[in-house]
This record gives C-alpha cells, sequence and structure tokens, in this order.
C-alpha cells in the first residue's frame, strides 16, 4: 500500500487515468483558464485609471474597455464552458468508481461482506469519494496549486514593485490562517470519521423502509416504528456530531476573517498614505489593491491547497485500505482440468465464524467418493450449512483441509473451482431480471436447455402460463408486469438453475423446502435421473431425500456422529437418525 502522499496521489492520479482518459487532462486546462484570468482584471484598469488622469485620449480608452471588456467575456464563456465540461467529466468519473468498487465488492472474499469492520472501511472508501469528493478535490487542488503559483509569480512582481515588506505582511496573515485552516480540516475529518457508522446505520435503516423482501414483517409486525425510532437515534447522533462540528469551526472560521481585516486595514492605509503623499498614482492605487486582494487570496489558496492535499490523503488512504484487501480466493493457481478424480475429503475441519469465539465444525474427518450421493441430515444450528459453505469456498476452514482430487481446493483457480459446483442453497435469491437471465448473468444461454431444465425441475406447467415464457420479468422493480413467483415456483427455477449449471458437483441445501410433498418426490425422482454420473450432496430436513442416498450424514453441534447408509443407521441403537426418521414417518403415515 502506499504510504507517502506523494505514492497516495500517485495511486489515484493513475486510478483516475486508467479509469477516464480525458479527465485529468480538461481538470489542467481548466485551471490553467482560471490561473490567467485575474491579471487581466488587475492590470486593465490601472491603464485606464491612469490614461484617465493622464492624456485622456478617447481611443486608447476604447481599446482599453474593449479589452477589458471583450477580455472578460471570453475568460467567462470559457470558464462556463468548462464548468459544465468538468459537470459531466464528474459524473462519468464517479459512475467508473462506482462500478469500480462494485467490482471490488463481488470479487471480496464473501467472509468479508459480512465483518463490521470491513464494512465500516467500505463506508469510509464510499464516504472519501462521494461525500468528499476526494478524487476530484485532490485534482483540483493539484492544478489549484500549479496555477495559483503561475498568478502568484505574477503578481508578486507587481507588488515588489510597490514595497517587499507588504508581501512579508500578507504571509504572516497567510500562515496565521493557514494554522487555523488545518485545525478546521482537522476536526473535520475527525468528525466525519466519528460519523460513518452512524451514517451506516442510518442509511440501513432507512434502506429497511422500502425493501420489498422485509416489506411483508414490517407491516405484520408493526416495525415501522422500530425502524424510523433507529433510524431517528442515528440521526440524532450525527445531528450531536455535526451541531458540535460547526460551532468548533465556526469560532475558527470567525478569527480567519478578523486577521483579513487587519491586514487590509495595514495594507490600504499604506497605500492611502503613498497615495496623499504621491509616491503613486490613483491608477497605481487601484492596481496595487487589486493586487493585494488577488495576491492575499492566491496565497491563501496556494497554501491551504497543501494543507487540502494533506487531509485529502488521509481520506484516500482509506479508499486504498479499502482497495488493498486481498481476496483470499484469487491466490489459487491449479487448472481444474488438471483433476481427474473428484474425491472430496474433509480432513479434521474444526471452522469458527470470523469475529466467533466458539466453534461451528468441530473436527469434520469425510470422504465423498466421485459420483456418490450424500445426505446430510441433523437438528437445526447443527452446522450442515456451514460444511457447504466451506466446500463452496466461501469461507475456509480455521483448522484442517478441504481436499478435492487430493488437492486443497485453495488451490485451484476460484472462478474454474466454482464451475465445478451447481449449488441451491437455502437462502438462493433471484435477480429482478428476466427468467432467462437469471440462469446465467455473463455468457449466451441455450433457450431450449433453459426450458427443458425448468420443465425437469418441476417448473413446466407455470412456464406454459407465462405470455412471455423464460423472457418473462422476475418481480416488478423493473417491470409491472414483473413475475412475484410463489416460494415453491422460485426454488423450481433455482433447481432448474442448478441443473443447467451441469457441473460434476450438485448440492442441494434444503432445495424442497417450500415444495409441496408431490413436487418434492417427482424432483427426488427426477433429480436422480439427472445427476447419474455427478457428485450430489443433499441438505433436507425431509428425510425421504436420505433414500435416494448412498450415505448419510449426522449432523450434531458442530461434529458429524453418525455415518453410513439408510439400512446402517436405522439398525443402530439410539441413534439419531433412527429416532428422527421415525419421527417424520410417523406424522407422514398417521
Ligand atoms: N455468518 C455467520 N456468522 C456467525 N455465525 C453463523 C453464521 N452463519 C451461521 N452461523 C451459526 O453457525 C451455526 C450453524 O449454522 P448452519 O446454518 O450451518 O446450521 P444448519 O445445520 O444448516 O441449520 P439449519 O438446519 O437450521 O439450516 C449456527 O449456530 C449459526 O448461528
Amino acid at each position: 500500500m502506499p504510504k507517502s502522499k506523494f505514492q497516495i496521489l500517485k495511486y489515484f492520479f493513475k486510478l483516475t487515468n486508467n479509469l477516464s482518459r480525458t479527465y485529468i487532462p480538461k481538470t489542467v486546462l481548466a485551471s490553467l483558464l482560471k490561473a490567467f484570468t485575474p491579471f487581466l482584471n488587475i492590470i486593465i484598469p490601472k491603464l485606464i485609471i491612469d490614461e484617465l488622469m493622464g492624456n485622456q485620449s478617447i481611443n486608447i480608452l476604447i481599446i482599453y474597455v474593449g479589452v477589458l471588456s471583450i477580455g472578460n467575456l471570453i475568460f467567462k464563456i470559457l470558464n462556463s464552458y468548462f464548468e459544465k465540461i468538468m459537470e459531466l467529466e464528474r459524473t462519468d468519473l464517479f459512475n467508473k468508481i462506482d462500478s469500480y468498487l462494485g467490482e471490488k465488492c463481488v470479487e471480496m472474499d464473501f467472509e468479508n461482506i459480512e465483518d463490521p469492520e470491513i464494512l465500516d472501511l467500505k463506508e469510509r472508501a464510499y464516504f472519501a469519494i462521494y461525500n468528499m469528493n476526494a478524487i476530484g478535490w485532490a485534482l483540483e487542488k493539484t492544478s489549484q496549486i500549479i496555477y495559483e503559483g503561475i498568478t502568484l509569480i505574477g503578481l508578486s512582481y507587481i507588488l515588489i514593485t510597490l514595497n517587499p515588506l507588504i508581501i512579508l505582511v500578507i504571509l504572516i496573515i497567510v500562515f496565521l490562517n493557514s494554522y487555523i485552516f488545518k485545525k478546521i480540516e482537522k476536526i473535520r475529518f475527525e468528525d466525519n470519521q466519528k460519523s460513518i457508522f452512524d451514517n451506516r446505520a442510518f442509511s440501513y435503516f432507512i434502506r429497511l423502509t422500502s425493501d420489498f423482501s422485509v416489506g411483508k414483517d414490517i407491516r405484520l409486525y408493526n416495525g415501522k416504528s422500530l425502524i424510523l425510532n433507529k433510524a431517528r437515534y442515528f440521526t440524532d447522533n450525527l445531528l450531536k456530531i455535526y451541531s458540535k462540528q460547526f460551532t468548533d469551526i465556526g469560532k475558527y472560521s470567525g478569527i480567519t476573517n478578523i486577521n483579513i481585516q487587519v491586514q487590509m486595514i495595514i495594507i490600504y492605509g499604506y497605500l492611502a498614505i503613498s497615495v496623499i503623499g504621491e509616491t503613486i498614482t490613483i491608477g497605481s492605487f487601484t492596481m496595487y489593491a487589486n493586487t493585494v486582494r488577488s495576491f492575499s487570496t492566491s496565497i491563501m489558496s496556494f497554501v491551504n491547497s497543501f494543507i487540502d492535499i494533506n487531509q485529502i490523503c488521509l481520506y484516500l488512504e482509506l479508499f486504498i485500505q479499502f482497495d488493498s484487501i486481498e481476496s483470499k480466493n484469487s491466490k489459487g493457481i491449479i487448472d481444474i482440468d488438471n483433476i481427474e478424480n473428484f474425491t472430496i475429503e474433509f480432513k479434521n475441519v474444526s471452522f469458527k465464524y470470523p469475529n466467533k469465539n466458539e466453534y461451528t465444525l468441530k473436527d469434520i474427518s469425510i470422504v465423498i467418493k466421485p459420483k456418490e450421493k450424500l445426505s446430510i441430515v441433523g437438528l437445526n444450528g447443527a452446522g450442515k450449512t456451514t460444511f457447504i459453505k466451506l466446500l463452496s469456498r466461501l469461507y475456509e476452514p480455521t483448522e484442517g483441509e478441504i481436499l478435492l482430487g487430493g488437492v486443497d481446493i485453495r488451490e485451484y483457480k476460484y472462478t474454474e473451482y466454482m464451475k465445478l459446483m451447481s449449488i441451491v442453497f437455502q437462502d438462493f435469491k433471484l435477480l429482478s431480471f428476466s427468467i432467462k437471465e437469471n440462469f446465467l448473468f455473463d455468457s449466451e444461454v441455450d433457450d431450449t436447455r433453459i426450458i427443458q431444465c425448468l420443465e425437469e425441475a418441476g417448473f413446466g406447467e407455470d412456464l406454459d402460463k407465462l405470455k412471455n415464457g423464460i423472457d418473462t420479468n422476475i418481480y416488478k422493480s423493473f417491470d409491472k408486469n414483473g413475475i412475484e413467483f410463489s416460494g415453491g415456483q422460485s426454488q423450481k427455477i433455482a433447481i432448474a438453475r442448478a441443473l443447467y449449471k451441469d457441473s460434476p458437483i450438485v448440492i442441494l441445501d434444503e432445495p424442497t423446502s417450500a415444495l409441496d410433498p408431490i413436487s418434492e418426490y417427482e424432483i427426488y425422482n427426477s433429480f436422480n435421473k439427472l445427476v447419474e454420473g455427478k457428485t450430489a450432496i443433499y441438505i433436507s430436513h425431509r428425510l425421504s431425500s436420505t433414500r435416494f442416498s448412498d450415505k448419510i450424514a449426522v449432523f450434531k453441534n458442530g461434529s458429524i456422529i453418525e455415518y453410513g447408509n439408510h439400512n446402517e443407521l436405522m439398525k443402530k441403537e439410539d441413534s439419531l437418525y433412527g429416532n428422527m426418521y421415525n419421527t417424520q414417518a410417523k406424522y407422514y403415515i398417521a
């Protein structure tokens, strides 16, 4: 990660340039244009006044006034043209950064998405870019240093002809004010960082109010006041932070204004005395007064730009920290093509969720042979889904290793490894796209096969009723005719999506929980045919699935306590499996 301010800026200029080739050159051009504007209004008025006090030539006066007005008009048009252009450039750059951060989030290891520290860091990165406009700010300040630098050289030259001590007076005031300005920026940065958690929490609660997936529960259990009270609590916190900030900053800003007034009194006094003593003309008075005003504004913004850049780097550093989070999954380098043996082996695997002290899985050892059908059963919270999450590399084991074909799964290229797995998680999600787009988000799809898979998953009759077939949009987010499928229908689409992927390892975690018993039976029946020649792992509380399995692993409190086939486990005395099976069968038969 870059450390020095220079390295941080370089990192960002490089990133900006990669995202938008035109942003930096246009910003520099706009800044240079600004640098030359003040000179026109300093030099020409002096010439006009001197002419008025001297020869009073109408022709020369017309030329001066003409140059002044046309020059100002041209600068104004050009400046506002660039302002508009820069507005568009900024929007475009922000959208690109948005996509860049989005890509980063999607590629991030899954476990990071639920880590509050990472979530806060992400919020800080977003805050830096959006709320503080840190990239635009950095570029603006860098170009400000350039153009104020150029302006200052010209203005110093004019002021030296008056009295170099004037420059000293301005510098003293500027450095005093810069010290205060630095304090103001420090307060702002610290308060902004303090507000990150409250901001994130506030946005979460406000988002909930329009989140369709929780809309029912909020209405049924009168969640409105709870949510709004929580949101209010966090806005109150934010208000406290920012009210204190405004008071503190207000005090400091007051002092800087007093300093500027003192500076003006000294300089105007000196200029007035010089006019009375006739050491300068009235025209020169105007020029020097304008020069002093421009010089003090320019030197202030020149010095403050450095302070600003210092501050911006603090914000940008947070962005870089987020950007530098490494994905463990991206470290795998072995090609999947090289393996022929799909034996999966968990070797003494134990696992704790991040930020948790207790183990969710303890010393799991199991071999799943190629083409084997394994059912995983157990009570709620026993660790069944967690077992799948480890196999699918959403998390890494805390201890032990998981092997595929004798090689630690972390060593395989992640994207290729994921191609081996068709998984339907119990909390699968369909997205607000068409049915077809939900199958493969990023590549060409085969419509006939999609339809075939939907039929195999028991969705055929439902599909026939859809006017737009597989082009029907799911949910109404973008289409008022979009369809809100039932839980069972959605589950069938999710299963069809897994079938379509046609991977050698198929994992179904509670795949039929929302299905009626007939659909469930049909799916398992057809599944057995469909997963022929593949390894299949089923997690289900409906023990009917175990009948289709070669092996059953019974989980309890994070360990496998029973393992065997249906008959073996049923014969075992005091077996949890037997107990669960009989209890369920009793209700079904009765
Ligand atoms: N992301 C997480 N962070 C922390 N703890 C978690 C997380 N996900 C699950 N757990 C905990 O891990 C334990 C095992 O959960 P898991 O989902 O693996 O159980 P399960 O056997 O699949 O349960 P169920 O039958 O209810 O689906 C539970 O105590 C759960 O609270």
